[in-house]
């Protein structure tokens, strides 16, 4: 079959609106027809040429939500006409990671996934003949996807494609990695860098939790009404504070964060993540993804007086069991994705989601099929 899908030929070139074939589902994979998906950072990342693992010509986009259409042979747990939102991290149930119970990190398709192909080792996509990439396992810019069973979380049907999309990674990632992987306490200080579509996500986290102060930290002032918005309590910019802004920091948390997360992808941010932690027990959750290459340092007098540096993947969420949760919570009003949704394009327009975004313009951009 043709689907429309915008496409990255190049790094640093904007993407193209194209017809492309794609095959449809073999054996445990399905077809889905693309709703409307968010443009990630991750996203801009990857076309900007700054990760390594980037493979051209291939369809971004891995934040969307859609309606199974046709499934493979030997598909059990979906159907047509469900309604699913595509996962980056798939959840086989069966491999050595998912049966831990200690990770969300699923090893079952990721060499494959990484190479930009489905578990069996070809892509379902082509253009005039030649092969067109799958990124992330998802490829949500284009209409129609064939995406494999275990990267498949079936949602609700009332919940609207325009919204549950942005569940794909951003609400996800914010909020998951305060409730699954720093496991956040009622009555913390956490600190928050960088307000953008995963900081936001973490401060309205943070806030379901019942954290007591909540600091946001951006080089951009527009980000303080956004913050207070989802529950920050006090704003920080850098380039507004006379010296250090760790010392600035520690202060402000009466000796130190419970929490800090750094959700730039700035290695340095990530260092005074880390050290702006209370001595003992603050723990310091990366999330931004760095440019290839970069290397986090510090001291390790940091880490021996009891801080601790940890990291987030999908904000530690096992894909098809958590995902239908958030979505729930979203749908009962625990947790606010409506206002964070600044841009509604079509798919003619997506190259406007990354100006917008390289702008600091918008929160989430969402593109509607
Ligand atoms: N770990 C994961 O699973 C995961 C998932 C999605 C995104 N990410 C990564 O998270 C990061 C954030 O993504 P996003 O979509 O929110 O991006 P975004 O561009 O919307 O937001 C980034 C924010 O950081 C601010 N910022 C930049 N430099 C700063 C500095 N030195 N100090 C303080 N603030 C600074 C910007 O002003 C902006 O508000 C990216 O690196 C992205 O690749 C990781
Ligand atoms: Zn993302
Ligand atoms: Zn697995």
């Amino acid at each position: 079959m043709k689907t429309r899908a915008a496409v990255a030929f190049e790094a640093k070139k904007p993407l193209e609106i194209v017809e492309l074939d794609l095959e449809g589902p073999k054996e445990g994979e399905v077809l889905v027809e693309i709703m409307a998906t968010g443009i990630c950072h991750t996203d801009a990342y990857t076309l900007d040429g700054l990760d390594s693992e980037g493979i051209f010509p291939s369809v971004l986009g891995h934040e969307g939500a859609g309606i199974v259409r046709e499934v493979g042979p030997g598909v059990k747990s979906l159907k047509p006409d469900d309604h699913v939102i595509p996962l980056y991290t798939p959840e086989c149930r069966e491999c050595k990671s998912c049966l831990s119970g200690k990770t969300n990190l699923c090893t079952s398709i990721r060499s494959t996934q990484g190479q930009g192909l489905m578990p069996d080792g070809t892509s379902r996509m082509s253009y005039k003949g030649e092969t067109v990439y799958h990124y992330m396992g998802c490829s949500t810019f284009s209409n129609f996807i064939v995406v494999p069973e275990i990267a498949l979380a079936k949602i609700r049907t009332d919940a609207p494609f325009d919204k549950a999309c942005y569940i794909g990674c951003g609400v996800t990632t914010g909020v998951g990695a305060v409730t699954n992987t720093a496991q956040v306490t009622v009555g913390s200080n956490v600190v928050v860098f960088g307000l953008g579509g995963i900081g936001l996500n973490v401060i309205q986290g943070a806030r379901l939790v019942g954290a007591d102060k909540i600091i946001g930290v951006d080089i951009n002032d527009d980000k303080k009404e956004w913050g207070e918005r989802f529950g920050m309590t006090h704003f920080v910019n850098p380039k507004k504070v006379d010296g250090d802004i760790v010392a600035h920091l520690v202060e402000l948390t009466d000796g130190g964060a419970d929490y800090s997360f750094d959700c730039t992808g700035n290695t340095e941010v990530m260092r005074q993540a880390l050290e702006c932690c209370h001595r003992g027990w603050g723990v310091s959750t990366v999330i931004g993804v760095a440019e290839s290459g970069k290397e986090i340092s510090t001291r390790p007098f940091q880490l021996v007086t009891g801080r601790v540096w940890k990291g987030t993947a999908f904000g530690g969420a096992k894909g098809r069991t958590d995902v239908p949760k958030i979505v729930d919570w979203y749908m009962n009003g625990k947790i606010e994705i409506d206002p964070m949704i600044t841009h509604v394009l079509t798919l003619d327009e997506i190259n406007k989601g990354f100006d917008l975004m390289h702008a600091g313009k918008s929160i989430r951009s969402v593109v509607v099929f």
